[in-house]
Order: structure tokens, then C-alpha cells, then sequence
């Protein structure tokens, strides 16, 4: 990468919009200045983090589904096939024309989703019961011509990260169960990135093209919106008719069968940079850290023996599993400091020729910014330990914001208020009029009814009637 060069101090967080496109840059996550709008080019280390982070997500999958891989271009008739579904994405999909010079005779869409790539594949491979249920999903890029504020990681034309799901059940209450364990796995997922998500279930105005219902999982971010970061979607037998595809049940009988599915993108990256990241720049998970470790020598005229130490301190860690690396660049001990907090290294440790004597090093935590001296007799373990105390102190912190920034509101005034900061709660009838209306008012959404939430008795902010149901209202990304 090309030298740092000197550039403006990143700006502080609370300028959150600016410090977050400035990250990217020098973070080295995302190039912004591909010359397609809406398209993004990720820098290696940016790379290595989607990696880590999606080998977590492919962890969690492969336990009952399996992964595969769909063609990128569907011809139009299959795409306009589900109605609900070409109304949701007629004006976001990008179409394939021509072959060269040659026009095509039916033209081609660019996956803006694969449901109708990979359903009449379905209807094929789809006969009996026993092949049920059926839980594939794939890791791809995704098209979508957003008219929207583009965003790199948050909102792109092109998804480069789009994990998508589709399974196949018996039953429409087996689909049901299996989006409730789509939304468990995705919880899980972003723990393992030190996320809170909160997830709830979408007003039916809102809910996926061609779906019965939608559950999503949102992130607050710093500004006080929240991201989407993963959706579930019960599709009924909808496109199972659209489709044809049917199963022979234990009686002979020709079925539809009910289907889910259910997505992720990089938004999970932007979440975890925003969320955790700090003034000096990014702030990673261990688990997801492309360099765990940062060893920095501190040399004066003599040096051989401390960068003896610092390689052997190196391959200990390495032993033990641990990403390290030595910066044993002409830069003075301060300018690498400042380079490795941007990058988000979780730990780093100082070695001078006092601590060779001493068998000991200087270990500076990232996230707390916390040194104290260690001993490198078992440097491995403590650094390993470090590394579940570093996890659970952001998601702890994290879940903390989180919690601090749910408030329930009874007036409009008071939504509107407190929007800015983070999410209302407010009671709701579930009339579709008091919701739209209520939208309206606040110029903001709903975002969605609480899964799990516990009975509770109020007033409809709109209609004044009773309302059994609290839901989050919040300004959305
Ligand atoms: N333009 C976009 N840029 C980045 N991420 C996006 C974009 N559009 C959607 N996403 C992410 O992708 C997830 C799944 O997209 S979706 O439209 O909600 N659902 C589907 O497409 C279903 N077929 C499940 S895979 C969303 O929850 C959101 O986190
Ligand atoms: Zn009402």
C-alpha cells in the first residue's frame, strides 16, 4: 500500500459520517474511487476482515445447510414470474441486453436476489418429503440499482458480500420454525462480532417482496439510526405456486411446499467498524482481526537481539494459533502506534532491551488503551485470555449503548426527540392506518414489532384504543 501519507488527523466520531468514509480510506477497508457509482474495490485488509468475518458466518451455516453457487443472470421470463416479487424489484434491477454486438433474444437480469434463479431449480431437484427439508445458501455478489444515497459497505449498487439462504420445508409451521432459527443463528453472528442486534418483526408495508412476513435484525448505529443487518423472510407457499414446486407426501399426495430465506451483506462489516471503532480509528474483535497482534521493537543503536526477541515472541504466538506480525520498519515506535490503532490491532506489545533483561514486554490493549508490563513466559495463554476479555468488554459496551438508547415515548414530540438519539417504543393498536399515520406524523418508520416481547397493555399512540403491542420506531439507514 502506498506510503502513509501524511494526510488530515481522521476526524472524531462524533462526526460519525465523516469519520466513517475517512475510516475506510485509512483503515485501507474500502476504495471508494472505483468509477461506477454505488460499486466499491476492497483493499486486502479490508478483504481479510469480510473473510474472517464470513468464515464465522459460514461456521454457523454449514452445521445443517450446505453451500453452493447460482448462475449470476436470469432470463426475464423467470424473473417476472412472482408478482409481488417483480413489483418489489422492477426498478432496481440492472438487465444483460446483449452478447457482444448481438442483441439477446430474451433479455437477462442481474441477480438483484436469486429466489427465481434458483427456484425452478428447485422445482427440479424438489420430488418428495425425504428431500425435505432442503437448506442451501450461497456467499455472491448482488445487483440492485439503489436510488438512494449510496454507501460503501452500508448501501452499494453492487452487494459483493450477499449471503442469501433458501430452504424448503414440509410445512408452512416448519418454515416458520426455520426463520426463527435463521434470526437465532444471525443473533449468534453477530455476537461473535461483538453485536447487539435487535430483532423484530417488519410492519407487513415493509415486509420482503413476496413474502408472508419478514423478521430483521437491526444494529444501532453511533448516529442514532439504526442499519439493517440481516433479514429473514417467510415465504409461505408463494413462490412454491409461482414455481411449481411440490412435493409426494407420505400419501401419494402432490404438496407445495413452504420456503424461507434469508440474507446478510456487508453491512455486517460497516456495523462492526462503526460500532466499536474510536477516534484513533478501528477497533476489531479479535476473533476477526486480520493482525492480532502488532510486536514493536524498540530499538536504540544496538538492535540484533531485541529483533531476535521480538521474532521468537512471534513464533511462540504464531504456535499458538495468534496472527502476529513485527513492525520492524524504519518508522519511529510513535507513527507505528498511531498506524496499528488505526488498523484496529487488538493488542500490541513494545519490546525494548530492558525487557529482554527482563523476560518482559509491554502489552497495550486496543479497545481500553489499557498497558501494563507482562511476562513473556507464557505470552501465549495471556494473550489468548486477553483476546475473550477484549470480546466480551465490546459486546458488553456495545449492548450497554444499546439499551441506553431504547426509550419509550408516549407523545409525538417525544418520538421525534428522541429518534435522534437512538429508538422509541411506542404502543401501537396494529391497524395499518394508525401505522402509516404514525409514520407520517414523525417522519420516520416503524421499524418493527419486537420478537418475544413480553404482553403488555397501552394505549395506540394514534387511535387512542388498546394496544397490546410496544413497537421500535426509529430513523433508518
Ligand atoms: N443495497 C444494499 N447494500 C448493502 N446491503 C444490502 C443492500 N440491500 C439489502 N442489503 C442487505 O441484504 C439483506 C437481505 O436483503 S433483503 O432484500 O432484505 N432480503 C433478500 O434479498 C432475501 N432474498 C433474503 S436473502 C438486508 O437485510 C440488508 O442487510
Ligand atoms: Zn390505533
Amino acid at each position: 500500500m502506498a506510503e502513509q501519507e501524511k494526510e488530515a488527523a481522521l476526524p472524531k466520531k462524533e462526526n460519525f459520517s465523516e469519520w466513517y468514509n475517512d475510516l475506510l480510506q485509512k483503515g485501507e477497508i474500502m476504495d471508494v474511487r472505483y468509477p461506477v457509482k454505488g460499486l466499491y474495490v476492497w483493499y486486502p485488509f479490508g478483504f481479510n476482515i469480510r473473510r474472517n468475518t464470513y468464515n464465522i458466518m459460514r461456521e454457523l451455516l454449514d452445521k445443517d445447510h450446505q453451500e453452493t453457487l447460482f448462475p449470476l443472470l436470469i432470463p426475464e421470463n423467470e424473473f417476472m414470474k412472482e408478482a409481488e416479487h417483480i413489483k418489489g424489484f422492477e426498478d432496481e434491477v440492472y438487465w444483460v441486453t446483449h452478447g457482444g454486438t448481438s442483441p439477446l433474444d430474451v433479455k437477462l437480469a442481474l441477480r438483484p436476489t436469486s429466489e427465481t434463479a434458483i427456484y425452478p431449480m428447485y422445482k427440479l431437484w424438489v420430488r418428495s418429503h425425504a428431500d425435505l427439508p432442503l437448506k442451501l445458501y450461497q456467499i455472491v455478489n448482488t445487483f440492485r440499482y439503489e436510488t438512494k444515497h449510496t454507501r460503501p459497505l452500508i448501501r452499494l449498487r453492487e452487494i459483493t458480500s450477499f449471503k442469501e439462504a433458501h430452504t424448503v420445508h414440509a410445512t408452512w409451521d416448519e418454515a416458520a420454525a426455520q426463520v426463527d432459527e435463521a434470526i437465532r443463528i444471525y443473533t449468534e453472528f453477530y455476537r461473535r462480532l461483538a453485536i447487539p442486534v435487535l430483532p423484530s418483526r417488519r410492519p407487513d408495508w415493509d415486509k420482503f417482496p413476496g413474502a408472508d412476513y419478514t423478521i430483521a435484525t437491526d444494529a444501532l448505529m453511533p448516529d442514532g439510526k439504526t442499519l439493517q443487518v440481516g433479514t429473514a423472510h417467510h415465504l409461505g407457499a408463494n413462490f412454491a405456486k409461482t414455481f411449481d414446486i411440490t412435493y409426494e407426501d407420505v400419501n401419494g399426495e402432490q404438496v407445495y411446499a413452504h420456503q424461507t430465506c434469508y440474507g446478510v451483506s456487508e453491512r455486517s462489516v460497516a456495523a462492526l467498524i462503526s460500532i466499536h471503532g474510536d477516534d484513533k480509528g478501528l477497533v476489531i474483535p479479535p476473533e476477526i482481526a486480520p493482525v492480532q497482534v502488532v510486536i514493536i521493537p524498540i530499538i536504540f543503536k544496538e538492535s540484533s537481539d531485541v529483533l531476535q526477541a521480538c521474532e521468537s515472541v512471534k513464533n511462540k504466538l504464531e504456535a499458538a494459533g495468534i496472527r502476529v506480525k513485527v513492525d520492524a520498519s524504519e518508522d519511529r515506535p510513535g507513527a507505528k502506534y498511531y498506524k496499528w490503532e488505526m488498523k484496529g490491532v487488538p493488542v500490541r506489545l513494545e519490546l525494548g532491551p530492558r525487557d529482554l533483561k527482563n523476560n518482559a514486554a509491554m502489552l497495550v490493549r486496543r479497545d481500553t488503551g489499557e498497558k501494563r508490563q507482562v511476562s513473556l513466559e507464557n505470552i501465549s495463554d495471556e494473550v489468548l485470555s486477553l483476546f475473550g476479555a477484549v470480546q466480551t468488554s465490546l459486546y458488553e459496551k456495545a449492548k450497554q449503548e444499546v439499551e441506553e438508547r431504547i426509550f419509550d415515548c408516549s407523545t409525538h414530540d417525544e418520538i421525534r426527540q428522541k429518534i435522534t438519539q437512538g429508538i422509541a417504543k411506542v404502543f401501537w393498536c396494529g391497524k395499518k392506518e394508525c401505522g402509516l399515520k404514525l409514520e407520517d406524523e414523525i417522519g420516520a418508520g416503524i421499524l418493527g414489532i419486537p420478537t418475544g416481547q413480553e404482553p403488555c397493555k397501552g394505549k395506540c399512540i394514534t387511535c387512542g384504543t388498546d394496544a397490546d403491542m410496544q413497537v421500535y420506531v426509529a430513523r433508518t439507514y
